[in-house]
């Protein structure tokens, strides 16, 4: 089910024609749908039901205050990487109760802050993090939850760069080393052993790599107990992958339940850190075509959209659908769908099938997860809008950003004499 739909040959995004949210906010603008993400939320926490837990949406998918407001309403707990990210959530009406601290560089004054708002857990990716954490929390006087993310070496069969849980990646503690560093935290007076944590990596489609990770983290969990230490949760890192191009995903309620039946009758909370799936197919980029140019050999559709407000394609090659908002305008032929950015990287979409003409107005599909959060304001490009559609209501949630806003903090020097 997607709430972006056709309807009289135009493309809407719940009760509203993207036509008419362009006009009003001008493009490159991301469109959010808000039943959308509740929907997804919604399957992780049916899923979980009853047994004892949180799911904590990965605040760097989106973390529009309008996105984070909305799950806060629907009591979500937030997985979070930085200060930043922390203070988002705050200003969203976030509990910090529910928050995990993710990430492997936290800085002592973004422990300091975590500690003071009371997060439920920080999840260390290092003995080195584990002493500063210590150190912060003695010297707020103060005990620090603590879970520690191993690093279980399987192969989470996504693309390299975001694959996350083999030994050679920066993330995590080997989890060969594990017992030893949970024995060390153990006997610290600042530090409250809570649980144990893995993110082998994110758009796995598939359950067995995660049920692998899971397998090796009960064996550590039952090792633990053996050893007098008890966790109260085990938290399996980001959520299932998404449809991009016919990728098919099982069902929340299929992974959850397959998850649970490993976990059986031991005592043992469970955390999940969901991003791409509550957002990507929640969002969509629109986007005009500037110009056609046609050459000997591509046809090119150069858009107002450009890698600097949608990345993953220049990133990762990663495919995402692009359509017409008003289809069958110009003739079909094969596009390139490329940018204004000054790279031969930046584009959109290679070799698709269109019909085109200049102005018209494109959607760039599944563009709700790492799309925003990943923009940047290069080649002094400002940043998209962002409109959040809750059935015929239109929120602009975030204002496209000005000149002004994109040299704030910066200043000429002084001649020199
Ligand atoms: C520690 C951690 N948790 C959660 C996520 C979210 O993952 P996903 O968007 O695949 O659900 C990520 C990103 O991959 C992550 O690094
Ligand atoms: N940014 C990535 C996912 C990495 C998630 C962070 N661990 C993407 O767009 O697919």
């Amino acid at each position: 089910m997607s709430e972006f739909s056709y309807r009289d040959g135009s493309l809407w995004a719940e009760q509203v024609s993207l036509e008419a949210i362009a006009g009003r906010f001008g493009t490159p603008t991301y469109v959010y749908s808000r039943a959308h993400f509740a929907r997804q939320y919604q399957a992780y926490a049916n899923a979980l039901g009853s047994h004892p837990g949180l799911i904590c949406y990965a605040v760097k998918a989106n973390s529009n205050l309008g996105i984070l407001s909305l799950l806060a309403q629907l009591g979500a707990g937030f997985d979070i990487v930085s200060g930043g990210e922390l203070e988002r959530v705050l200003l969203a009406g976030g509990d910090p109760s529910r928050v995990v601290f993710s990430g492997v560089g936290k800085t002592a004054d973004e422990m300091r802050r975590a500690l003071e708002v009371g997060v439920h857990c920080f999840n260390i990716e290092s003995e080195a993090e584990m002493h500063r954490l210590e150190q912060v929390a003695a010297e707020c006087e103060t005990v620090a939850p603590i879970s520690l993310r191993v690093n279980p070496d399987v192969d989470a069969q996504t693309h390299p760069y975001i694959s996350t849980g083999l030994k050679e990646n920066k993330f995590g503690i080997a989890i060969a080393h594990a017992l030893d560093t949970y024995a060390r935290a153990a006997n610290s007076a600042h530090l409250n052993v809570i649980g144990v944590d893995c993110h082998i990596g994110s758009q796995l489609t598939e359950i067995a790599p995660f049920l692998d990770a899971l397998d090796r983290l009960l064996e550590l969990v039952d090792r633990l107990i053996e050893q007098g230490i008890q966790l109260e949760h085990l938290d399996l890192g980001g959520g299932l992958g998404v449809r991009y191009r016919g990728e098919e995903p099982p069902p929340v309620a299929d992974y959850l339940m397959a998850v649970l039946e490993r976990i059986g009758d031991r005592n043992l909370g469970l955390i999940l850190e969901p991003g791409r799936s509550i957002a990507a197919n929640g969002g969509v980029l629109l986007t005009r075509v500037d110009y056609l140019k046609r050459t000997e050999e591509h046809n090119f559709a150069i858009v107002d959209a450009a890698m600097n407000d949608n990345l993953r394609p220049a990133l990762y090659q990663a495919w995402q659908d692009i359509v017409p908002v008003t289809p069958n305008q110009g003739e079909s032929a094969l596009w390139d769908i490329v940018g204004p950015v000054c790279e031969t990287g930046d584009f959109l979409g290679k070799n698709r099938t269109l019909c085109l003409r200049e102005g018209q107005l494109l959607a760039v599909l599944s563009t709700g997860a790492y799309g925003f959060t990943m923009s940047s304001n290069y080649n002094s490009r400002t940043r998209a809008a962002e409109v959040l559609v809750d059935g015929g209501n239109t929120y602009l949630v975030r204002a496209r950003e000005t000149f002004v806003d994109m040299v704030r903090g910066e200043s000429p020097v002084p001649e020199k004499i």
